[in-house]
This record gives structure tokens, sequence and C-alpha cells, in this order.
């Protein structure tokens, strides 16, 4: 089985990646090392047997594949010969070109996924170099598959924008949510309560804008066509210019994605 070494596992993504690939059985806890700069990582304790350490050259050693999971600022600090292995890398705007020149490797893919893998519900668009072997790419579908829905790509560039669409997980729904919470509750409504019937909705949103044939656009239309209270609100938030709110948000998380190349 694959012996994986993750830089950076005590990360908030590594976390969210790691655990249901493990409970997944994708990876053996004796098979896993992981890297911090204190050695200490938690969120780990049911599988006693995970490897930790200080040391990436030691995880290297013990790794066929290398996982970076750090910010990219932290990159300048890690110095290591990778020249043919095969690396993993979950880094935001980091280019397999980077990766390459820093490292020597080759064989690279570079993925974008999100928190709510934690939940196995990360959007995980990844990208292979062509020198990928079909048992590496095979390893890192089941790998990124046990936390959502992993999603092969052919062009590198996309993973820029996918990093503000989805890389951003649930903090532009929050955004919505949380706007929604205030106002219940500026108009009078007990803020618990409020809490859990925006959450509720949320989750029903979602779940029914998965299942049903209609597309989101779709769902918009019949509401304007009922002509009710919803179509209401609709109209006054599109006087207001959501859409542009919306645009001019991912326009720069965009932006900030691709900026280390500009
Ligand atoms: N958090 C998120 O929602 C997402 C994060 N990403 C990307 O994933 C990467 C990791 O992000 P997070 O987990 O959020 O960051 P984080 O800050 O939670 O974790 C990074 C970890 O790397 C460790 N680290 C730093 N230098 C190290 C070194 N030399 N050796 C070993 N460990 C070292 C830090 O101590 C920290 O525990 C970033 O590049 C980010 O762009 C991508 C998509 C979503
Ligand atoms: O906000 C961030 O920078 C991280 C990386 C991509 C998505 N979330």
């Amino acid at each position: 089985m694959t012996h994986l070494g993750v830089i950076g596992g005590g990360g908030w993504l590594a976390g969210a990646l790691l655990r249901p690939a493990l409970a997944d059985r994708v990876i053996r806890p004796a098979d896993l090392v992981l890297s911090s700069r204190s050695g200490q990582i938690s969120g780990f304790e049911s599988w006693p047997r995970v490897h930790m350490t200080t040391d990436n050259a030691i995880l290297v050693d013990a790794s066929d594949v290398i996982l970076f999971s750090v910010r990219p600022e932290d990159l300048d600090d890690i110095e290591l010969d990778l020249r043919g292995r095969f690396v993993i890398s979950v880094m935001a705007g980091v280019t397999v070109e980077e990766i390459g020149e820093r490292y020597g490797a080759r064989r690279i893919v570079r993925a974008m996924p999100n928190a709510c893998a934690e939940q196995r519900l990360s959007f995980t668009p990844w990208f292979a170099t062509d020198d990928v072997r079909p048992s590496e790419t095979d390893f890192a579908q089941r790998f990124f598959a046990a936390s959502g829905q992993a999603h092969l790509i052919t062009s590198e560039q996309d993973l820029d924008y996918f990093t503000a669409l989805t890389g951003s997980g649930a903090a532009f729904p929050a955004l919505m949510a949380d706007a929604m919470i205030r106002h219940a509750v500026e108009s009078g409504i007990d803020p618990d309560t409020a809490d859990l019937a925006v959450r509720q909705l949320f989750l029903g949103a979602a779940t029914q804008m998965m299942r049903v044939a209609e597309t989101p656009a779709d769902i918009v239309e019949l509401f304007m066509e009922y002509r009710g209270t919803t179509a209401a609100g609709l109209s006054a938030m599109m006087e207001a210019n959501i859409e542009h709110a919306i645009f001019n948000g991912l326009t720069a998380a965009r932006r900030k994605a691709s900026q280390r190349r500009t």
C-alpha cells in the first residue's frame, strides 16, 4: 500500500483530507507520516500508529507520495530534493512549474480541495502532469474521493479559478447565511432560533439543488414566476445588484490566487 508523507500534516486542510482517507482505509495509519513545526499534531488520536515528525527529510525517505499542505509562503523554508518522486500539492497559487523548479519533481498532481473535506463534501478538481503514472493518478483519485467529489481537469490554469470558486468552501455561502441571521435577529427572532433556521435553510437549499434537475437559475425563475413574497425579495436583491457583489468577490479571490506569479 502507498506510504504517504504530508508536509504541513498538522494544518487545517491536511486534517480535513486525511481523516476521511484514514477512515476509508485509502491509507493505513502506519503508512502515514505527518510533519509539522512542533511535531505535536492533534486530531489523529483515533489512529495512534500515524507517525509524526518535525523533519521533512525523514518524511520524504519514508514515503512514496509527498503531499505539500503548507501555506505557500512557508515553501521558502523547505529545502528538499524530490527528483524522481511523486508529489501532490494542495497549495493555492503554487504552479507545477514552481514545484518542479524548487524540488526537481516532474510527477506532480495539483489539487484544490476545500475545508468541507472534513464532512466528505469537498469539490476537488485536480490536475496531473503528463509524467504521472497510472498507479499515481489512481491513488490521487481515491485519496481525494474519500473527502468529496474528486474531478480530474486538464487545464492547470483553471485551478486558480477553482481556488476562488470552490476552494473557499463554506465561506461565501456563510457570508450570506450570516447576513440572513443578523436580519432575522434585528427583526425580533430569538438568536438561537435564527441560527438554527438559517443553517437548516442552507442544508435544504443545497440538498435540493443537488437532487433536482432544475438549475439554480431555473429555481430563481420558478419563484419569480410565482409572483409571491419570495419574488418581491428576489427583485429587491437583484435591484441592489447582488450579482455585482458576487462577481467582484470571485474576481478578487481569483486575482489573489494567481498573485504569486504577477
Ligand atoms: N484551509 C483551506 O480551506 C484550504 C487551504 N488550501 C491550501 O492548503 C494549504 C494548507 O492550508 P491550511 O491547512 O489552511 O494551513 P494551516 O496554516 O492550517 O496549515 C499549514 C501547516 O503547515 C505547517 N508548516 C509550516 N511550515 C512547515 C514546515 N517547514 N514543515 C512542516 N510543517 C510546516 C504549519 O505549522 C501548519 O500547521 C495552503 O497552501 C492553502 O493554500 C487549499 C484549499 C482550501
Ligand atoms: O483562503 C485561502 O487562502 C485558502 C486557500 C484556498 C482556499 N482557501
